[in-house]
């Protein structure tokens, strides 16, 4: 879900807690509930956030999109989102700086890369000249202070005045109370893309 304006909308979403959250993931991927495999939620989740961002970001006045990827499954829809915004004629780069050797992910780096989607070293290389950022740093795992190196990832995003489209949930917000103790924070983000209201099921 993508809404414009911040603060008023912000008590209009419906919020799933951690446990929640996780457990909609444990459903859909049983057999005996949605019978999905990991792959297919991380495509899905994916594809969801750059169908959102076609919606309300034209290529034609935002083409050109830094995706900030974590080192979780968060990071990981960040990569398929990359991929579906520039099958659909958007510009996108990857700051992408803590990489898991597993096939899931080394196939969509390679996907990207195939793709000539460019890779930055830096959260400020990764913003220059951009028009929009996807956040996709941290989801509902995420817990205590912000580590390195996401915390200059993160003072970057708070300091940007490009629109921040979040995966999930703005990263660094603490899952179960964020919202409540980082309004001001919230206030200041422009979008928010909660990708588990758009999973099939
Ligand atoms: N699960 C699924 O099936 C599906 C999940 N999906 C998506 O994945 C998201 C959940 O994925 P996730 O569980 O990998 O967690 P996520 O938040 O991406 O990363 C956690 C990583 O961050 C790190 N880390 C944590 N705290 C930290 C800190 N303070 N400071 C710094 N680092 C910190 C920690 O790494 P570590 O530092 O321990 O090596 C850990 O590995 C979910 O929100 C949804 O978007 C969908 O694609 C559909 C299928």
């Amino acid at each position: 879900m993508v809404t414009n304006g911040i603060a008023h909308n912000l008590f209009s979403f419906k919020f799933l807690s951690q446990r929640a959250a996780q457990a909609i993931d444990v459903e859909l991927m049983s057999p005996s509930g949605g019978g999905f495999v990991f792959e297919q939620l991380v495509e899905l989740a994916g594809l969801s956030v750059a169908q959102a961002i076609t919606k309300e970001y034209s290529k034609d006045t935002h083409p050109r999109i830094a995706v900030f990827s974590g080192p979780g499954n968060n990071g990981l829809d960040g990569l398929v989102a990359a991929r579906h915004l520039s099958h659909f004629g958007y510009k996108p780069k990857v700051y992408y700086p803590k990489r898991q050797d597993k096939p899931v992910n080394n196939g969509l780096l390679k996907q990207c890369t195939e793709l000539d989607i460019p890779f930055v070293d830096t959260p400020e290389s990764g913003l220059q000249d951009s028009d929009l950022v996807v956040d996709a740093i941290f989801g509902f795992s995420f817990s205590g202070e912000v580590r390195q190196p996401f915390v200059s990832a993160i003072e970057a995003l708070k300091a940007t005045q490009i629109p921040i489209v979040s995966v999930d949930i703005p990263s660094a917000w603490d899952v179960e109370k964020g919202i409540f103790r980082t309004l001001k924070k919230a206030e200041r983000l422009k979008e928010t893309t909660h990708e588990l209201e758009l999973m099939p099921g």
